[in-house]
């Protein structure tokens, strides 16, 4: 099975509400879809979201990214030479790490389809049913507790409460909405870097004293701030889980060795893809530190990845943020994994078991 084509489209699927956190609001999934071709009529499928607040990627870096450095690259390579390939895309350029991602993905995909396996039985197996969490926007807080008493409703059991705004409000909502589901959901806080370090150690404190019990903490400061990370983790009792501090193996294992956090969350957008995603997991493994895994504003083709990462590495990654496609209005897949609210399940189809993908526009050349 060699590559002989990388095709680029666009893919805009609306959320069924906007997203909004301390560092931006979106009210749509808009994602370049890469599809990878091969000379067996075999397709790999790969998506890449342009975050460019947290990892600088924009729909022009992306396709230049893919079209100029990646692309020319890979085509004529053996997909069973899987190694090789890794190794080409992650080498194309520095940083890029969503356009990295993209193509990753639709290479590992027809990794599975070569040897006719679900993508996470050819990384090691597991339980192919796994259960996320779901955001909920910053917000009013009458709208932040209804949305939680909603999505509690709907069956999710651990909330993702977005703060990092007005610290006073923030206890308000965080106070307001563990009134309101106590007992019937766990909540993780995401300040999205919005706090400073004594800010967040006053907030996690405030709320430790207040009886709010939190799972975890993720990113209270800056992504350049360890040392603030680091005085966050010391003071306070509750987990802190570090998302933006961290992007590749090397990052992790600078803040493991400084003890800056208690917890990794592992996003594909972030890493380059699943072989270091696969490398995260091995490495916060060695040093006993659980992960999270986590997406971007992504539908289910590029999140179907993480799900298959989840479920072969989930020795490490213990906590799943892989709500992307239950914020969407509607599945642009068919086939696949099935997003059913908080309940995400794996079939036996070969790769990531993409049949189509519907609406993809085709970019402009
Ligand atoms: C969607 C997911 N639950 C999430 O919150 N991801 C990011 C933010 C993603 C974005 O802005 O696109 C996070 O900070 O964890
Ligand atoms: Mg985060």
């Amino acid at each position: 099975m060699k590559i002989t084509q990388i095709r680029l489209d666009m893919l805009r699927v609306p959320l069924k509400t906007p997203f909004k956190t301390a560092l931006r609001t979106v009210d749509a999934v808009e994602d370049i879809i890469v599809s990878v071709h091969t000379d067996s009529g075999h397709v790999g499928y790969g998506e890449a979201a342009a975050t460019a607040v947290i990892t600088g990627d924009t729909h022009g870096s992306i396709v230049e990214a893919i079209d100029k450095l990646i692309a020319p690259r890979l085509v004529g390579m053996e997909i069973a030479d899987l190694n090789r390939v890794v190794h080409r895309i992650q080498g194309a350029a520095e940083r890029n790490t969503s356009a990295k991602a993209a193509v990753e993905i639709a290479v590992y995909d027809l990794w599975g389809q070569l040897y006719g396996a679900p993508l996470y039985r050819l990384l090691g197996g597991g339980d192919p049913v796994i259960t996320t969490d779901i955001t909920i926007s910053v917000d009013y807080i009458d709208k932040m507790v209804a949305d939680s008493m909603d999505a509690v409703n709907r069956g999710f059991e651990s909330l993702k409460i977005k703060v990092g705004k007005e610290i006073g409000v923030d206890l308000e909502r965080v106070k307001a909405i563990y009134a309101a589901v106590e007992g019937r959901a766990l909540l993780r806080l995401d300040a999205n870097q919005g706090w400073t370090a004594k800010q967040a150690v006053y907030a996690i404190r405030t709320l430790e004293d207040a009886g709010v019990q939190l799972e975890l903490v993720e990113q209270p400061v800056k992504a350049r701030d360890l040392a603030g990370l680091k005085y966050v983790t010391e003071r306070v009792h509750t987990p802190i889980m570090a998302d933006e501090s961290v992007f590749g193996p090397a990052e992790v294992i600078d803040l493991l060795r400084m003890h800056a956090a208690d917890i990794i969350n592992i996003k594909l957008m972030k890493t380059g893809g699943i072989s270091n995603a696969i490398r995260i997991a091995d490495i916060a493994s060695v040093y006993g530190v659980e992960c999270m895994i986590g997406c971007m504003i992504e539908s289910s083709i590029s999140v179907a990845a993480a799900v298959h990462v989840a479920v072969a590495k989930a020795d490490t990654i213990r906590k799943i943020d892989l709500d992307g496609p239950s914020l969407c209005a509607f599945n642009p897949v068919e086939g696949g994994v099935r997003f059913n609210e908080s309940e995400i399940t794996i079939d036996d189809s070969p790769g990531l078991g993409i049949r189509g993908i519907r609406g993809l526009e085709p970019l402009a050349a």
